[in-house]
């Protein structure tokens, strides 16, 4: 089995630069260095008000990128026609509301099996891997493989949130959804408040996550340890 790998979130880097309006710090750089620091990927999430990354950064990512870019979003028609542009490595569906705080919940796929489906298949003319976003729910697992996605991306907010509380307690139902799209022969990706503290717990208790990514918490992190240190740090509680 290969091990977990690590995509870095850079959102909160394109948040600080935007609060100026000018290119300080320089994102692409920052994509550039994460990666030669030890990033297996790059994931951004630009939303429909680009408070952080930008539509127009996208393909200069992608151009800049050499491990593999991961572009997350709701598709409505402007993300997917950028999307369908860039033709990033893997595309994350999110069923974000426009004015959303961050992402708080997955996919319904039963409800949006047939907009699901469409989209995937446009993605997958492609040739883009597609992920889709979904809480640690098992009985959706069989709506989320009839979409045709190739992986399903665990919503990890819940179980951060009561990992301290009760660990076991707080996995349980993420290893049973993990589980349940690997039968139905999805791989699985997982992200959201993932942490130095929480995440060698969701790796251990799922070692066949085959990516995660993570932004909010690495990026405040690196504000005491450095970036180098923290993919590092991330890097070490994956092994
Ligand atoms: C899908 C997901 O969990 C992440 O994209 C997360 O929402 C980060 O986005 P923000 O940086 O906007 O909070
Ligand atoms: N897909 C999750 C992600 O990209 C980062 O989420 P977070 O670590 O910023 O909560």
């Amino acid at each position: 089995m290969s091990r977990t790998k690590l995509s870095v979130n850079i959102n909160k880097v394109a948040l600080i630069r935007n609060a100026r309006g000018e290119s300080k710090p320089d994102l692409l750089q920052f994509a550039r260095d994460c990666e030669s620091y030890g990033a297996d990927g790059i994931t951004v999430h630009p939303r429909p008000d680009e408070r952080h990354v930008r539509y127009d950064d996208v393909p200069a990512l992608k151009d800049l990128v050499r491990t593999e870019l991961n572009v997350e979003g709701n598709p409505t028609p402007e993300f997917m026609k950028l999307v369908l542009d860039v033709v990033p490595h893997q595309c994350t569906l999110v069923p974000d509301d426009p004015g959303a705080l961050t992402s708080d919940q997955g996919w319904d796929a039963r409800t949006h099996q047939d907009f699901l489906s469409e989209v995937i298949g446009e993605l997958h003319q492609k040739g883009i891997r597609v992920s889709i976003f979904v809480n640690d729910d098992p009985s959706m697992m069989e709506a989320a493989a009839q979409t045709g996605a190739d992986r399903v991306e665990l919503y990890t907010g819940p179980f951060a949130l009561h990992y301290h509380d009760d660990s076991a307690a707080a996995i349980e139902s993420y290893i049973r959804t993990a589980e349940r799209a690997r039968e139905l022969g999805m791989e699985v990706n997982a992200g959201h408040d993932l942490d130095l503290e929480n995440l060698n717990y969701l790796v251990a208790s799922i070692p066949f996550i085959a990516e995660v990514s993570i932004g909010h918490a690495l990026i405040s992190d690196a504000l005491y340890y450095g970036i180098e240190n923290t993919i590092q740090m991330y890097q070490q509680k994956l092994k």
